[in-house]
């Protein structure tokens, strides 16, 4: 069986190296295209050079039709605005889009699940395997969990991270507010400053930090009064979440057009 054919977007990007680090030493997919946007300095540059792993032959380019046209799939770790435009492409090609961009927004998703329409897509603010499961724990803990236990969600990246709350965070902030039964846009508590008041009952509350070359730390909190359960979650190292990402991509060949998570990925929705 020949190799499933990859395109890694925004391949100058952090994610993007290490995605074309993890396509030339996975068997059994090829990197057909590397892609950075117009004017970037990394266009002509091999995109395996450009990912230390030396020369793959692939020169990076801006030219998004003609990569994708010759592809299976595409790898996406951009920016919202990016990869909402690159589903409607790899719609319009009828590729598998995977998409692990975190930052977006209402519009920009509704947006997304229309070309998932089309095309398979799978979205998550997370690729690896650990946190996919983290979030199976943290739904099954609230649902055991009474109201007076408050669910707290503590996350911290590196310095050049773009998007607060981490799209993990809010994933497992989703995953405490399936297993409570409630919907987490009524009781999200995304951000706190000031005179503020005691806590909100049943609120969900989110808290950033930023420093340094942290690759991602998530914690969800369940504390009420007298004693606190803590779950939690750290990355040490980027290529989980590109083999994540290498792993859907394959596992989306052949299926219904449909957006599609992680946890449909590892068969670990339905625990
Ligand atoms: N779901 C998951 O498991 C994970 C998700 N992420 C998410 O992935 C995203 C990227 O993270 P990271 O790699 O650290 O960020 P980087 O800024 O290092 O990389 C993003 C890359 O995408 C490029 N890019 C932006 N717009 C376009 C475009 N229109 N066409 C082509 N390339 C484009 C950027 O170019 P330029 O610099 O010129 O803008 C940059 O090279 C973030 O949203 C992050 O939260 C990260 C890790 C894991
Ligand atoms: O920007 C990052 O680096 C990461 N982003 C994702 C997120 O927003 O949760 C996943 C991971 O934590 C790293």
């Amino acid at each position: 069986m020949s190799d499933f054919r990859l395109v890694v977007v925004g391949a100058g990007g952090r994610m993007g190296r290490m995605l074309v680090r993890t396509v030339s030493e996975a068997a059994g997919v090829t990197l057909a295209a590397a892609i950075e946007r117009p004017g970037a300095a990394e266009l002509g540059r091999d995109a395996g050079e450009l990912a230390g792993v030396g020369p793959l032959g692939v020169p990076v380019t801006e030219d998004v039709a003609a990569a994708f046209a010759s592809a299976d799939g595409v790898l996406d770790f951009t920016r919202p605005e990016a990869s909402v435009a690159f589903a409607r492409e790899a719609a319009r090609a009828g590729v598998v889009h995977v998409i692990g961009t975190t930052g977006f927004a209402e519009a920009e998703l509704a947006e997304i699940d229309r070309s998932a329409q089309e095309t398979v897509i799978v979205r998550s603010g997370n690729m690896s395997l650990g946190v996919n499961l983290l979030a199976a724990l943290v739904r099954r803990a609230a649902r055991t969990l009474d109201a007076d236990f408050d669910i707290e969600i503590l996350e911290m990246h590196h310095r050049h991270k773009v998007d607060a709350p981490s799209g993990t965070a809010l994933l497992l902030g989703e995953a405490a507010a399936a297993g409570r039964g409630i919907a987490l846009k009524d009781h999200a508590q995304r951000v706190r400053d000031g005179y503020t008041g005691p806590r909100t009952p049943g609120d969900i509350g989110f808290a950033t930090l930023r420093g340094g070359s942290v690759v991602g730390e998530h914690n969800v909190i369940f504390a009420a009064a007298g004693e606190r359960i803590e779950l939690g979650h750290r990355a040490e190292d980027r290529g989980i979440f590109a083999r994540g990402a290498v792993k859907a991509a394959v596992w989306g060949k052949g299926r219904a057009p449909g957006l599609y998570t992680m946890a449909d990925v590892l068969g670990i929705a339905d625990i």
